[in-house]
């Protein structure tokens, strides 16, 4: 190996202590990339790849931008998954003895952003930590690093996923040394963070309290409500040790950490939060279009974040969900009031990430004065607030501190538009400190010299276009052109020679050049110290301010509920402990806002209590089934969260859990049949459901055979009702569960009304009680542009079908195409066949169903084996 040079040492030592990063190496006005790296950067960001040394026999691959294009470097090299170390210059080169001195400031990872330019200011950015102890028990950790949330939690394995998929993460630590558990909740879960592997000593549950009582200050963290030999701790101290070695900052804003709470939030599993497009669709995977997005009337990010939290995770408590809706209510009746308070945060900066900034030191100069800006917006908000009705309202506008030291401090200060970089000065105000305006002073009237310096020159020489001009290795010079070289007096010193030009300096010029540039260099400097003491004085307010982001946010999102209860006529929901729903005209979130106004038709629910617990829920293709079932459950979940919900009228037991299973979806990434897929989930629904839960059911059972998805069906259904007793409602297709009810006393039949007149069949949307029949699914596949020719042949095999008695799956299979005459040929036309005798036999009234449902089974069995 040839010797390298010092700074090459440095970068091999640097890139040894991060080898899973791309290592950007700060070299004068650039970084630079070596190495693997280099090839790996040029692909991902298009830079050129050269090489350092090119003449040697090892040149080295190189490629490099300039240090302004950080960020979107920085962002693209983030969106592609990578990790990042950034390396800088941690000395003046112009002050540094011998190579300037290079250490990591910063390692950036999908889960460790906290600059506003690199996250998505309306959404959460989770890093989660997962551990599991001996027995199986999983420890979860997440924490937003831009806000300083912690949380940390016990949990059995099955309820992890729903966790992950709630917080979505985009990174999530495990041990390099995973256990059992944790494999299988990477295999169970579909989501796709970046799966950052640590040493297996990371997760150890000494070292993990270890580094939290140290860095809370505590000697147990039993403070906090949580187990310290818990699996949650281990993960939450190994979540810090990662946090702290990427940031490698002061982490002020984690104050605390709290235990997650799961009874006190309704749950909502993986499988129902993407059935229901609480966040996302399903189809593209966007926000717009889910329910999220049509609720969303937050008017800042903190605002549309905590929404979004609040909808992951609603309320199970009917007093705490009270309070909001009086809150909620009080905000849609006073409307001065919340447009008044609208328009306040409208002009609010993100509080909450300015705050998570100025704990890790990463303020600018800019987010200090928006810091101060926000703060001055909040004494009238406070005003406003006072002698609330409601008790939230009245605790908000208590909690709501104004922090006014730190607004004057910030106002005194800062100029009201700084520069984002402290380097380029200019962010002090003139006035605030002697010393300051002197050195400014200084370096003004030194240009002002040189000006007059230059005109000066230019008469006494008598070289009309003498000039001044500047560079970095000369400073200051005097510019004379070829044709005046003979003009220049002999006390011009010769500093270079040009094809047409010729530059000299004199004594005075440079004793000048000193001061001036002394003075801006040193007024640069000394506005530094002041604004980084104006850093350190902030910084002390931290769980002040927020304190007073949590206000903000929480009064965002309630004012944004009123305005939408408002503007959508949404009605305040009467919530209770019983499991009931009764909803008259009720009217799904989404499809209602999206549709022309007026043409949502709207449908009353009447489940639990004096009604039935269970309906089944038939009537054709398109009619409107999957809505209304999915719009009981969104409607529940709304309510939880504290919003009102687009009904006339609404009594809403609370749910303990929500459960939504849309039959068969393909889940070939998990290496599951679909059938496979539906199972399961319908398994976890009969293990988890209890009677204060809602259950939706859409086509279970489609992804079998008829009769195997027909006794399913069935038989889940009386186990919901006999075991579970929770409130269901089941849309099928198959009209063989309408016999249900005969036989459940809690269960009842409803079904999708059409108008059909002359042939022509109009879909009412409207839901009323009792059973049907028919599917008009050739109807819809007409209206879906499938060919006539197609259609009018399914209308033939239908009426065949109709004609004959169904046996079984073979039976149902239409024949190649017949004549009328050839159907109308008995199906057994000679000898009568044995089992049709057994079928005359049976006792059909002493059978259940589900015995005359084996009964059939056994038959085709038999007739199979023929
Ligand atoms: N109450 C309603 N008012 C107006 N339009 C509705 C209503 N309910 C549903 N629709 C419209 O009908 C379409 C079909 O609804 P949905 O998917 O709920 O039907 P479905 O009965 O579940 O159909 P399938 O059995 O084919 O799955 C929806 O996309 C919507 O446009």
């Amino acid at each position: 190996m040839p010797k390298l040079t010092p700074m090459m040492q440095r970068y091999q030592e640097v890139k040894r202590e991060n080898p899973e990063a791309l290592l950007l190496f700060r070299m004068g006005d650039f970084y630079e990339l070596f190495y693997e790296d280099a090839e790996v950067a040029a692909k991902s960001l298009g830079l050129t790849l050269t090489s350092r040394d090119k003449n040697s026999d090892n040149p080295v691959p190189m490629a490099g931008f300039p240090y302004h294009a950080l960020r979107p470097h920085l962002q693209k090299l983030i969106r592609q998954g990578f990790r990042v170390a950034v390396c800088e210059q941690v000395e003046d080169p112009k002050t540094a003895k011998g190579m300037v001195k290079r250490e990591v400031t910063q390692v950036v990872t999908p889960g460790t952003l906290t600059d506003d330019d690199l996250l998505d200011p309306r959404e959460s950015n989770f890093l989660c930590a997962l551990h599991a102890d001996k027995s199986g028990t999983c420890g979860l950790a997440w924490i937003d690093i831009s806000t300083g949330r912690f949380v940390a939690a016990d949990l059995p394995e099955a309820h992890v996923i729903d966790e992950l998929a709630r917080l979505d993460p985009s990174e999530v630590l495990i041990s390099e040394e995973q256990p059992k558990a944790v494999v299988s909740v990477r295999q169970q879960w579909e989501g796709t963070p970046l799966y950052t592997p640590r040493q297996p000593w990371s997760f150890g549950n000494d070292e993990s309290r270890r580094l939290l009582n140290e860095h809370f200050g505590t000697a147990t963290l039993e403070g906090f409500d949580l187990d310290d030999a818990g699996p949650g701790v281990t993960a939450a101290g190994a979540l810090l040790d990662y946090v702290r070695e990427t940031q490698k900052t002061a982490l002020g804003h984690i104050t605390i950490i709290e235990p997650h709470r799961r009874g006190e939030r309704l749950i909502i599993d993986e499988a129902t939060r993407r059935s229901l497009e609480l966040t996302r669709t399903i189809r593209d995977g966007e926000r717009a279009g889910s329910l999220l997005a049509v609720i969303d009337e937050t008017v800042t990010s903190m605002g549309a974040r905590l929404l979004a939290d609040w909808l992951s995770g609603p309320l199970t408590d009917v007093k705490a969900i009270n309070a909001r809706l009086d809150a909620v209510e009080e905000l849609r009746r006073e409307t001065a009031l919340c447009r008044n308070v609208r328009e306040q945060l409208d002009e609010a900066y993100d509080l909450e990430r300015l705050t998570g900034r100025v704990a890790t030191g990463r303020t600018s100069p800019k987010d200090l004065v928006c810091l101060g800006k926000t703060l001055a917006l909040l004494p009238k908000l406070k005003a406003k607030l006072s002698g609330r009705g409601a008790s939230l309202l009245n605790s908000l506008e208590a909690k709501l501190d104004l922090c006014p030291e730190v607004r004057t401090d910030i106002e005194k200060l800062l100029v009201e538009d700084p520069p984002l970089l402290t380097s380029e000065g200019n962010m002090i105000r003139p006035g605030v400190d002697t010393r300051l305006d002197e050195l400014r002073e200084l370096a003004r009237g030194g240009k002002a010299w040189i000006a007059k310096y230059q005109a000066k020159q230019s008469e006494r020489t008598g070289i009309p276009n003498l000039k001044v001009g500047f560079n970095k290795v000369f400073g200051y010079y005097l510019e004379v052109t070829a044709a005046h070289r003979d003009k220049v007096p002999d006390d011009f010193i010769r500093k270079q020679t040009l094809k047409n030009q010729e530059r000299y300096i004199t004594p005075e010029l440079k004793e000048y050049e000193d001061k001036v540039l002394g003075a801006e260099e040193k007024a640069i400097a000394l506005e530094q110290q002041l604004f980084d003491a104006l850093k350190t004085r902030v910084a002390e307010y931290v769980p002040r301010l927020q304190q007073t982001s949590v206000v903000l946010a929480s009064l965002d999102v309630l004012a944004g509920l009123a305005t939408l209860a408002g503007s959508r006529d949404y009605c305040r929901p009467e919530m209770t402990d019983e499991p009931v729903l009764d909803i008259t005209d009720g009217r799904h979130p989404v499809l209602d806002r999206l549709r022309p106004s007026g043409e949502f038709v709207p449908n009353d629910i009447h489940l639990g209590g004096e009604h039935e617990a269970i309906v089944v829920l038939t009537g054709p293709n398109m009619a409107g089934k999957s809505t209304y079932i999915r719009q009981s459950a969104l409607l529940t979940i709304l309510a939880q969260l504290g919003s009102f919900v687009p009904a006339t009228s609404a009594t809403i037991g609370v749910a303990d859990r929500v459960f939504a299973r849309v039959g068969a979806s393909d889940d070939v990434g998990r290496g599951q049949s679909t059938f496979m897929v539906e199972m399961t989930e319908t398994a976890r629904i009969l293990h988890a459901a209890t009677k204060r839960s809602l259950v939706i059911l859409d086509e279970i059972g489609r992804g079998t055979s008829t009769y195997d998805g027909l006794s399913l069906a069935w038989s889940v259904t009386e186990y919901l009702h006999d075991s579970v007793d929770c409130r269901t409602l089941f849309a099928t297709h198959y009209h063989e569960l309408t016999d249900l009810p005969k036989s459940l006393s809690r269960a009842g039949n409803w079904h999708v009304a059409v108008h059909e007149a002359d042939g022509e069949i109009t879909f009412l949307h409207k839901i009323v009680r009792g059973a049907t029949n028919r599917s008009y699914g050739l109807h819809v596949a007409s209206l879906a542009g499938v060919p006539k020719q197609v259609v009018d042949r399914a209308d033939q095999i239908l009426e065949s079908l109709e004609a004959e008695p169904a046996e079984g799956n073979a039976k149902r299979r239409p024949g190649p195409k017949r004549t009328r005459k050839e159907k109308q040929i008995p199906l057994f036309a000679t000898e009568e066949h044995p089992m049709i005798s057994h079928l005359r036999e049976l006792d059909v009234d002493a059978m259940t169903p589900l015995e005359a449902l084996q009964e059939i089974a056994r038959i085709r069995e038999r007739l199979r084996s023929e």
